[in-house]
């Protein structure tokens, strides 16, 4: 099976094209092939494949095998990888995902190759803001819920450290308060358009970067007043430009980033 590495700010997933066919069971490819020591090594795969609805349809699943609605990084690396593969002519596009169609708004480089592109994330919605979550080891967090099309919980800390995202994060995202676990942003707000986090993605772990993340992050930041509505946003893996515009203008949340290709390589399944 043919594939292509690519990442957004250090997210990385193994794109495969599925223009012609899709391959069999790709929760269990996803579990194989994302393991870093016995497969190619991702935070999961990314389906590209032909849609009636869009220009083209995404479908993601995590490392552990279960399927996401919504990724903001690996949109951001489709939009790449069908401008650079010439797929399209176009550099405005229309991308299906299972949380609805998004808008993908691609640069290119001096090189031709698309650099960085924007994606209008579309509406998020806000769930409990600033509440109590207790843990069984006694520690308490505050958090904002919001959906980006995905489900998040962002906590503002100072204590951004591993005893905080890896101690805490696997059973926040199993939370009960959760239907169906969520991604957990750990955020820090050094000025009002300033953020620094780190992300424990459901399905994933901890990764380097993670764009809904950051956009739930940004708006669960204005909406406890903590940052305006644009901020630059610093993960482990790079920095992303989040704003969320105003109702008056829709109320859509935008995200601009770069998207890298790494390698392209055969998969032997076996
Ligand atoms: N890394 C992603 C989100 C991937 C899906 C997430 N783990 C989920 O299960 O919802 C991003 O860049 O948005």
């Amino acid at each position: 099976m043919r594939f292509t590495k690519m990442h957004g700010i250090g997210n990385d997933y193994i794109y495969i094209d599925c223009m012609e066919s899709e391959p069999e069971s790709p929760d269990t490819l996803a579990r194989e092939i994302s393991d870093r020591h016995t497969g190619v090594g991702g935070d999961g795969i990314v389906m590209i494949c032909p849609s009636d609805k869009a220009d083209f349809r995404m479908r993601i699943f995590n490392a552990d095998g279960s399927e996401a609605r919504m990724c903001g990084n690996a949109s951001r690396c489709i939009a790449k990888y069908v401008i650079d593969q010439g797929l399209t002519d176009r550099t405005d596009l229309t991308l299906e995902t299972l949380s609805g169609i998004r808008r993908l708004m691609a640069r290119k480089g001096s090189d031709g190759k698309v650099e960085s592109v924007t994606v209008d994330m579309g509406r998020p919605e806000v769930g409990v803001v600033d509440t109590e979550v207790a843990l069984p080891d006694g520690s308490r967090h505050r958090l904002t819920a919001v959906s980006m099309g995905n489900p998040h919980g962002v906590i503002f800390t100072d204590d951004l450290s591993d005893a905080m995202v890896l101690g805490h994060g696997p059973e926040l995202e199993r939370h009960p308060m959760w239907p169906d676990r969520a991604n957990i942003e750990f955020a820090r707000t050094d000025a009002p358009d300033r953020i620094t986090m780190r992300v424990w993605e459901r399905g994933s772990g901890e990764t380097m970067a993670c764009g809904t993340g950051a956009c739930a992050t940004l708006v669960a930041a204005a909406t406890n007043g903590l940052a305006g509505r644009k901020a630059e946003i610093s993960l482990p893996g790079g920095r992303l430009t989040i704003e969320w515009l105003p109702e008056s203008e829709g109320g859509h949340v935008m995200m601009t980033g770069p998207a890298t290709e790494v390698f392209t390589g055969t998969y032997i399944r076996n």
